[in-house]
């Protein structure tokens, strides 16, 4: 299979810092895939090297099937590079500011103002086509900085904390503007920091931790990563007596009291529902709520990451 983004042993060092350290990660074509790490985990190096702005140290990187070492210009027309902090012109309007990306892209001049038409009107922007950049709302800032990014229509589109600074509505209309590049065939390879944000956009997922790649895979792939964190969560009329009475069991990991609330971990969380339905009707212990509840991405991602830093530390 051929991948959008391909990576053998891409490594950056900045004098003796290792900021990226051997990552080899796979893209597929037209997914959105989440790069994940904490604070100087090496995500914006490694974009800055997919891109061609930073020289690799050793390794390479295959972007739609061109390696960034010997065909950089390739690699450049193939992907469109949204920066966290907008490259546009305040003083610019709208079309003036794509005009100019089309321009700087290679776009033939007869075909610029169609691009730029088609681009204001899927990303919803044809009523602020003489607006100024710099008198945009920060939603409509960020919607046209995407929209300057895929002016030469590119197939790869490489979104940097794509919702910073966005208020909840405009977060979510971005996540829909995402899936819908998605669907015009685009893959997207977006960092954040928001884990909420990765887990509910992206269908693939990579965790980058002091330069090294800790985990892979599609969001539910990586929450089985960490075991046992689905939790039977209870209401009862007496937990006490309920630990009791399954203390003893192969199954239970282990059976706490927080906020009132009885929490269960469970090697078979389903079993588990079983065995302590039969002890509450046998006890006739009275029930308020019962509810399983998994892992959220937050605890998954820092356990992968806290996992991470103990086992490199020995
Ligand atoms: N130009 C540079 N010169 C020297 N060191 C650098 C340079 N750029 C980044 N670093 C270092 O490389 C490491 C990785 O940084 P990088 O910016 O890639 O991380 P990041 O995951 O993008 O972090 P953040 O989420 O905070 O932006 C950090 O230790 C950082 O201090």
């Amino acid at each position: 299979m051929k991948y959008a983004i391909y990576t053998r042993d891409l490594t950056k060092y900045y004098g003796d810092l290792l900021a990226v350290d051997h990552v080899n990660l796979r893209v597929p074509y037209n997914i959105i895939f989440g790069f994940l790490g904490p604070n100087g985990a090496g995500k914006t190096t490694t974009i800055r090297m997919l891109c061609g702005l930073t020289k690799i140290s050793s390794g390479d990187a295959i972007v739609n099937g061109y390696s960034i070492k010997d065909e950089p210009e390739k690699v450049k027309a193939s992907i469109g590079v949204v920066p966290d902090i907008s490259n546009l012109y305040p003083e610019l309007t709208c079309y003036d500011n794509l005009m100019f990306a089309a321009e700087m892209h290679g776009v033939p001049s007869k075909r610029r103002r169609q691009r730029v038409l088609e681009l204001l009107r899927f990303f919803g922007l044809t009523d602020k086509i003489n607006v100024k950049f710099a008198n945009l709302s920060k939603g409509l800032k960020r919607r046209l900085t995407i929209a300057a990014a895929l002016v030469h229509k590119p197939k790869i589109l490489m979104l940097d904390e794509p919702t910073l600074g966005l208020d909840v509505r405009s977060r979510r209309k971005m996540w829909a503007l995402i899936r819908s590049l998605k669907e015009k065939g685009i893959t997207i390879f977006l960092t954040s920091h928001n884990v909420y944000e990765v887990s509910r956009l992206c269908e693939r997922i990579a965790i980058i931790n002091k330069g090294r790649i800790v985990a892979e895979g599609t969001p539910s792939e990586l929450r089985k990563l960490v075991p046992y964190e689905e939790a039977i969560e209870l209401s009862v009329s007496d937990p006490r007596k309920l630990i009791k009475k399954i203390s003893n069991s192969e199954n239970i990991v282990k059976a706490y009291i927080e906020n009132d609330t009885l929490k269960i971990v469970a090697k078979d969380p389903l079993a588990a529902l079983i065995e302590i339905t039969r002890v509450l009707r046998m006890e006739k212990i009275d029930v308020n709520y019962v509810s399983l509840r998994s892992a959220d991405m937050e605890e998954v991602f820092l356990k992968i990451v806290e996992g991470n830093r103990i086992e490199r530390s020995r």
